[in-house]
C-alpha cells in the first residue's frame, strides 16, 4: 500500500494538462466567469489612459502655489472647467488654474491638483490656502499598467476582478480552456435511482449525485452515466463507453476484495495500465487509478494524452474523501490551472475534541472549521465516523488529518485540516 503523498504525486504526474491551443474555446466575456484563461492577455491601452486627477479640485502649476499658506494665499484665474470625459482645450499658464473633477484629464501646463477643501472660489478666481505636494493627486498615464506588457497570465481563473480588467481592456471575447468532461459511473446491484421505490437491500445511488456535484464545482462537466450492474460484461461495456466519451472517468464501488468487485480486472482487460491499487488512507483504501490511451479525438494529428481512470471506493464517504484528496487536484491540473493551485488547501487548527485513529492509515475525520479570533478551530462532526455514514458529512467544511502511527490527538492540540468545499478559496 502506498502513502497518501506517494499517491498524490503519482496521480499528478499521470495528468497531462490541457493544451492551450488544442483545448481552447473563445467565450463572450460575461460567459467566462469561473473559466480558466487559455493564453496570456496584453492590452494596447495604458492604464490610466491619460494623466488625470484623483480628486475634485483645481489643476495648477506647482511653481505658482508651492509657497502659499492660509496667511499668504495665492489667487489664480480659472481658465476652463474639465468634467470627466472632456478633452481640455487650453494650456494652464503661470497664474492660471483649471477647475477639474475626479477622473478628468489633466490639462497641459498643469502638474499638480489642489483639492477643493483647500481653496476658496469667487467667480472665475480661486484662492489657494495651502501648499500642495508637487504632483499631488495626479494619476499618471500608464502608472498602473503599461501598454504591451503582460496584463493577465494564462491559467488564471476568471472571477470578478479579472472580468473587470478584461472589460476595461476591451476584451469582449476571451480564450479559455474547454471544461474537462468527466464521466461518472456507479457500480452495484443494490443501487437504484433517486425516484425508484426501495426493495429490501436496495440503496439509492447517492454517489452519482455527489460526484457530479463535485465535478461541476471543480469547473468541469459531469457526464452522469448511471448505474452498472455487478456483471463483468455490462461493466466492461459501460467502462469502454465512458472512456470514449470523456477526458477523465470516475467510477465508484467494486474496487475492494469482494466477490463482485470486478473493476480492477476489467480495467486490465480493457488495456488499462493500473498504477494504484490501494492507498494508506482512511476512508478510501481501495482507491484504484489507471490510465488508458485516449480515444476521444482519434482523428487528431497529435496523439492525445492518456486518459485517467479513478475507481473510487463505493462507501459514500470514501468516494467523497478520495475525490477531494486525489481527483480534485488532478482535475485542476487537467483544467489548465497553474501548479500552486493543484493541491488541496491545508490549514493548522486547534481541535476542540480528542481525535482517534487506528494508526494504520492516514485518517481523515470530517467536521467543521471555524475561525475564532483569527485562528482556526476544528470541531469533529457528531455521530458515527463510519465511511458508510454520509449523514453527518452534511455541513462539513474540513477534514482533520491523523497521521499514520498516531492513535490519539488530545483536545486543544494543533492539527492539520484539509479545507473542503468552498470553505477557503482556491483562487490565486
Ligand atoms: N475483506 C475486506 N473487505 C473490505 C475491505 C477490505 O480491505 N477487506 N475494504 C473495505 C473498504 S475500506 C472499503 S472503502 C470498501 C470499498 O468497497 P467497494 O469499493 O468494493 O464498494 P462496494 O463493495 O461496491 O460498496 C461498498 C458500500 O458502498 C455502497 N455504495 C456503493 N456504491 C454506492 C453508490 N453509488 N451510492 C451509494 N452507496 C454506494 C454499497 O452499497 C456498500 O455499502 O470495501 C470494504 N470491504
Ligand atoms: O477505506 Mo474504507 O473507505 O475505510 O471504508
Ligand atoms: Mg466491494
Amino acid at each position: 500500500m502506498i502513502s497518501v503523498e506517494q499517491a498524490e504525486s503519482m496521480i499528478l504526474s499521470l495528468v497531462h494538462p490541457f493544451d492551450a491551443d488544442r483545448n481552447r474555446e473563445v467565450l463572450e466575456l460575461p460567459d467566462a466567469t469561473g473559466r480558466v484563461l487559455a493564453g496570456s492577455i496584453a492590452s494596447a491601452l495604458d492604464f490610466p489612459h491619460w494623466d488625470n486627477s484623483a480628486m475634485d479640485g483645481y489643476a495648477v502649476r506647482y511653481a505658482d502655489v508651492q509657497a502659499c499658506s492660509a496667511e499668504s494665499p495665492v489667487t489664480l484665474e480659472i481658465i476652463e472647467t474639465i468634467p470627466a470625459g472632456y478633452q481640455p482645450q487650453q494650456t494652464v499658464l503661470a497664474g492660471q488654474a483649471a477647475r477639474i473633477l475626479t477622473g478628468s484629464v489633466m490639462p497641459d501646463g498643469a502638474d499638480t491638483i489642489v483639492i477643493q477643501e483647500e481653496t476658496q472660489r469667487e467667480g472665475n478666481l480661486v484662492t489657494i490656502l495651502a501648499a500642495p505636494q508637487p504632483n499631488a493627486f495626479v494619476r499618471r498615464r500608464a502608472a498602473f499598467y503599461q501598454a504591451g506588457s503582460p496584463l493577465l497570465s494564462s491559467g488564471l481563473r476568471l472571477q470578478a476582478p479579472e472580468i473587470a480588467v478584461l472589460a476595461a481592456a476591451q476584451c469582449a471575447q476571451v480564450p479559455v480552456y474547454r471544461q474537462p468532461r468527466v464521466a461518472i459511473l456507479s457500480t452495484g446491484d443494490e443501487l437504484v435511482s433517486i425516484d425508484q421505490p426501495l426493495q429490501p437491500g436496495d440503496i439509492v445511488d447517492s454517489n452519482q449525485y455527489a460526484l457530479a456535484s463535485l465535478v461541476a464545482q471543480a469547473g468541469a462537466i459531469p457526464l452522469r452515466l448511471g448505474v452498472v450492474r455487478d456483471e463483468p460484461e455490462a461493466l466492461k461495456q459501460a467502462i469502454a463507453n465512458a472512456l470514449d466519451r470523456a477526458d477523465m472517468v470516475l467510477s465508484s464501488g467494486g474496487v475492494s476484495v469482494g466477490d463482485y468487485d470486478y473493476v480492477e480486472d476489467i480495467l486490465a482487460a480493457l488495456g488499462g495500465t493500473i498504477h494504484i491499487r490501494a492507498v494508506a488512507v482512511k476512508p478510501g483504501k481501495p482507491l484504484t487509478v489507471a490510465t488508458f490511451a485516449s480515444t476521444l479525438t482519434p482523428s487528431h494529428p497529435h496523439t492525445p494524452p492518456p486518459l485517467l481512470y479513478f475507481g473510487l471506493p463505493g462507501n459514500p464517504v470514501s468516494a467523497l474523501v478520495t475525490f477531494w484528496r486525489f481527483v480534485e487536484p488532478a482535475l485542476r491540473k487537467l483544467s489548465g490551472l497553474p501548479e500552486p493551485t493543484w493541491k488541496p488547501t491545508f490549514v493548522r487548527a486547534k481541535t476542540r475534541v480528542a481525535l482517534r485513529s487506528d494508526g494504520k492509515r492516514e485518517s481523515y475525520l470530517w467536521g467543521q472549521l471555524h475561525l475564532v479570533d483569527g485562528l482556526y478551530e476544528f470541531n469533529l462532526a457528531g455521530g458515527s465516523h463510519s465511511s458508510g455514514n454520509l449523514i453527518n458529512l452534511a455541513g462539513a467544511s474540513g477534514l482533520a488529518i491523523v497521521p499514520i502511527g498516531q492513535t490519539h490527538i488530545s483536545s486543544g492540540d494543533s492539527i492539520q485540516v484539509m479545507s473542503i468545499g468552498s470553505a477557503l478559496s482556491k483562487a490565486f
